[in-house]
């Protein structure tokens, strides 16, 4: 059975056009006018893009004393109905868990995907056997290792670590990723602020300042060059970050930088909030900052410094989040946002001209493909690509709300915000999962997708290195020894 989308305004990273696109075998066939199919879906008036990539989220992640309560299920119904087609999640060992043995455990949690999802692996303890484990994590199509240089006594990992890990991701063709913020100095702050009294909410983001973040990039950056390696900056969160990565990208060096939907919109104001729950439920690290932080970000992602749109979607409910009353430091990290990542972006972004429609497609999908090394099977509309696509109506308006959204979790973090730019319809691999608020999509019939190690920007860096080398200089006539 083939499908073709007609009358629809095609908006890739690099074009936009008018044409039909024919689906056959859940890969898209052809693209050009006047095309048929056994079955016809009616996009005039609307745009048809690749489908929104997550490169970061966190589906029942085991973290802080409990699990993220969106799991593959729940999570992935709320990816598809914001037209996100596919999800990558983090497969976090337990301390001496083998890598390869977590990956089997994520598997099995990721059963019930609705859309097709990839796992980074993390690096969540260092030893002989997670080295000697790492070629078997990039055969098994995973060719991204997440370090959390925070949350010390738990998931962060040290310097002397992290050299070795990225190495070893150099020597096998695989990307680092770092969550960047000194852990030593955030833990330090949390000390001081809960004993000086401050144990509300607000006090998270007082001891997560951006000036602990961008000492964590800069660190991060210098140990990528040292070991030969690309990396990729999740979560950056401000312009001390974002100023790293612009410099360390002038002077040539392979770095990506992650901002979220949560930071471009939402600003630090939201933990003076007098209602404890409204700032604990917007407790995430790094926390929201102030404006001209935002205006970096944006900036960025106008520019080319910063290359993606993620959501880090990690949801705790309420009940959860009051783990931490009375001390901020039990609070469960994380905010919601797979929901809403497009058509918010949409609003703040294209609406208000910070963002080309292009660029757009570049941020949500394309770029992230290209990164991972998935393009153009995922990311594009082009012959051959699998059919992950969206049906988006820029003129539909939309008010957030929690009563209406897939999520498990009992609040959304942009609760009232008015959007406009919704996606109708999400098909992925030529089957149409969501339609107008309805969720076509069946448990399980997300795939995972394999990322293959050695990407085109490590090849080429591992290169460049090759030939920067340090050399011996080999001279004839040496002195004796001066002894
Ligand atoms: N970001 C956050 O606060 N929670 C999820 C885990 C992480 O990415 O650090
Ligand atoms: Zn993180
Ligand atoms: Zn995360």
């Amino acid at each position: 059975m083939t499908t073709v989308i007609k009358g629809g305004t095609i908006v890739t990273a690099d074009l936009t056009y008018k044409a039909d696109i024919l689906i056959a075998d859940g890969k898209i066939a052809e693209i050009g006018p006047d095309l048929s199919g056994d079955e016809v879906v009616d996009a005039s008036g609307a745009i048809v893009m690749p489908g929104g990539i997550d490169p970061h989220t966190h589906m029942e992640m085991p973290f802080m004393g409990t699990f993220s309560s969106d799991d593959f299920d729940s999570g992935t119904a709320a990816a598809i109905s914001g037209g996100t087609t596919m999800c990558v999640d983090f497969c976090l060992p337990a301390p001496d868990q083998r890598p390869m043995e977590a990956l089997q455990e994520w598997f099995q949690k990721a059963g019930p995907a609705r859309t097709d999802f990839s796992f980074h692996m993390g690096v969540t303890w260092w030893g002989k056997a997670f080295f000697d484990e790492m070629p078997k994590v990039v055969e098994a199509g995973v060719n991204t290792f997440k370090h959390f240089m925070a949350y010390k006594g738990a998931l962060m990992v040290n310097d002397d670590e992290m050299f070795a890990s990225f190495t070893r991701c150099a020597e096998i063709g695989a990307m680092p990723l770092v969550h960047a913020e000194n852990g030593d100095v955030v833990a330090v702050l949390q000390q001081k602020l809960l004993a000086e009294g401050n144990n509300g909410p607000e006090a998270h983001a007082y001891s997560r300042p951006p000036e602990v973040e961008g000492e964590a990039v800069n660190r991060a950056i210098m140990i990528a060059d040292q070991a030969g390696v690309p990396l990729y900056v999740v979560h950056t969160s401000c312009e001390q970050a974002h100023e790293a990565i612009r410099r360390a990208r002038q002077k040539g060096m392979r770095v990506y930088g992650e901002p979220l939907i949560q930071h471009l919109v939402l600003d630090e104001t939201e933990y003076a909030h007098p209602d404890w729950d409204h700032a604990a439920r917007r407790v995430m690290s790094p926390p929201f900052r102030n404006k001209l932080h935002q205006d970096s970000l944006w900036a960025g992602l106008a520019a080319g410094s910063l290359q993606v749109v993620a959501t880090d979607h990690c949801a705790f409910t309420t009940d959860q989040k009051r783990m931490g009353v009375g001390d901020f430091t039990k609070i469960p990290n994380g905010t919601g946002g797979l929901e809403d990542r497009l058509s918010v972006l949409w609003t703040y972004g294209v609406k208000t001209g910070r963002l080309t429609m292009n660029e757009f497609v570049a941020v949500t999908s394309t770029n992230i493909a290209k990164i991972l090394n998935i393009y153009p099977k995922k990311g594009a509309i082009l012959p051959g690509a699998d059919a992950d696509l969206i049906v988006f109506d820029p003129a539909a308006t939309k008010t957030i709300s929690a009563k209406t959204q897939k999520s498990a979790i009992d609040y959304n973090v942009f609760e009232g915000i008015k959007v406009t730019g919704v996606t109708a319809m999400t098909f992925s691999r030529g089957k149409l999962v969501y339609k107008d608020g309805d969720i076509r999509a069946e448990k399980g019939d997300g795939r995972f997708v394999e990322r293959p190690a050695n990407a085109p920007v490590n090849t080429a860096l591992s290169t460049w290195k090759e030939l920067t080398a340090p050399r011996k200089v080999e001279r004839t006539g040496i002195p004796a020894s001066g002894v």
